[in-house]
């Protein structure tokens, strides 16, 4: 189960930030390896803040786990025919790391594994960033090279998500009054993109629109909506429409009701507990709004039984045609100038065979 990882406590928020700003294909910098220690120093302090006023510390390492386990066991029961199954976890930016977890995997002896994204769109600098580093630590030798791998790389509009995220929409409509419940405007949040990673032919925004078209029409439609995209960071142009200024622009329409759905991310992280609770929900309350938020996904049992259900039809699938990566997976970025995208692609290709 491959993500970024967030700081289980404060004092890891350093570390996180560091591995975050070495990232290359995250965030390609010049004479990178000095200076993403200086912009993780600086920015240190304000995040460690944010990390402190949500509890102390991301969330994603035990509802990882949580999700796993639950996946695992239905997995057993969906399909047999490759039980018994077990969750491993490989975080980008903190432990458990690719080469932890390799060691583990090589401990139990595993000869098979799918390299599950937890990342529900596809984005070269999230999934992409993963499958590279993955390739990156089988070439310098962590990972047992008998193992046979295939990729789940993107699952943005599985029914199973779908449902679930839907599921959550739901309950938070029903926090207003029902005969003013469908004048609510549903609006969907994301982590936004550099728009140098949208013109390149980036995928992620499309797919989010896919989810969030998706998630509509299983409301049948119920209410206004839009997607709006949050997080940017540094002075660079990024995807818009902002989270922050759409909340005003509503207020100025009017609108009194809003629920802010989270829909690129499966369970809570400073993105849900501190830029939409703490700071977007109070300011669009300054601006006369009613506003929720639609739980995270965390430990919902219908999330966890799509995560089966996306493995399950991953492996009957694998085992009729033997194809490692979706044809999608196969085509790089239009715009892509990363020569490892295309080496990583090629390995997992073979099923990440030398
Ligand atoms: C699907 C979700 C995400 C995409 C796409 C994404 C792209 C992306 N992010 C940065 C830069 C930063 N991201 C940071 C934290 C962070 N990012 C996501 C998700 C996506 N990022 C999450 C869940 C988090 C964890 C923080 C949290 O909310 O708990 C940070 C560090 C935090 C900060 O300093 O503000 C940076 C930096 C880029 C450049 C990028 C696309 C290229
Ligand atoms: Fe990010
Ligand atoms: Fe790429």
């Amino acid at each position: 189960m491959m993500n970024m990882g967030g700081p289980e406590t404060v004092p890891e928020t350093h570390d996180f930030l560091k591995n975050l700003f070495l990232d290359g294909d995250l965030i390609p910098l010049p004479f990178q390896r000095f200076l993403a220690p200086y912009i993780a120093r600086r920015r240190t302090p304000q995040i460690e803040k944010q990390y402190a006023e949500i509890g102390g510390g991301s969330p994603i390492l035990r509802y990882t786990r949580l999700q796993g386990e639950g996946m695992a066991r239905l997995l057993d029961e969906l399909h047999p025919a490759t039980a018994p199954h077990k969750a491993y976890v490989a975080f980008r930016y903190v432990r458990p790391m690719t080469d932890e977890t390799a060691r583990e995997m090589k401990a139990d002896g595993v000869k098979r594994a799918i390299a599950f994204t937890q990342y529900p769109q596809y984005s070269c600098s999230t999934t992409g960033s993963s499958l590279n580093e993955l390739f990156r630590r089988s070439k310098a030798g962590a990972l047992d090279s008998e193992i046979e791998w295939s990729v789940i790389d993107r699952w943005g509009t599985h029914p199973g998500f779908i449902e679930a995220v839907a599921q959550n929409i739901e309950k938070a409509l029903a926090k207003f009054p029902a005969e003013t419940r469908h004048e609510t405007v549903v609006l969907f949040s994301a982590h936004s993109l550099p728009m140098s990673v949208v013109n390149r032919g980036d995928p992620y925004i499309l797919e989010v629109a896919a989810s969030v078209s998706a998630v509509m029409d299983r409301l049948k439609q119920s209410n206004p909506y839009r997607l709006v995209w949050q997080s940017q960071v540094g002075p660079s142009a990024w995807m818009g429409m902002q989270t922050g200024a759409a909340l005003k622009g509503l207020a100025r329409l009017g609108k009194k009701q809003v629920v802010i759905v989270p829909i690129a991310f499966t369970s809570d992280h400073i993105e849900t507990l501190y830029e939409i609770d703490l700071e977007y929900a109070k300011e669009a309350r300054e601006h006369g709004i009613e506003v929720y938020r639609a739980d995270s996904l965390n430990d919902s049992p219908v999330f966890i039984r799509a995560l089966a259900d996306i493995a399950t039809q991953h492996l009957r699938q694998y085992s009729s045609d033997r194809r490692p990566v979706s044809v999608q997976l196969g085509l790089r970025c239009p715009g892509c100038t990363n020569a490892t995208c295309q080496q990583s692609k090629n390995w997992l290709a073979q099923g990440g065979r030398q």
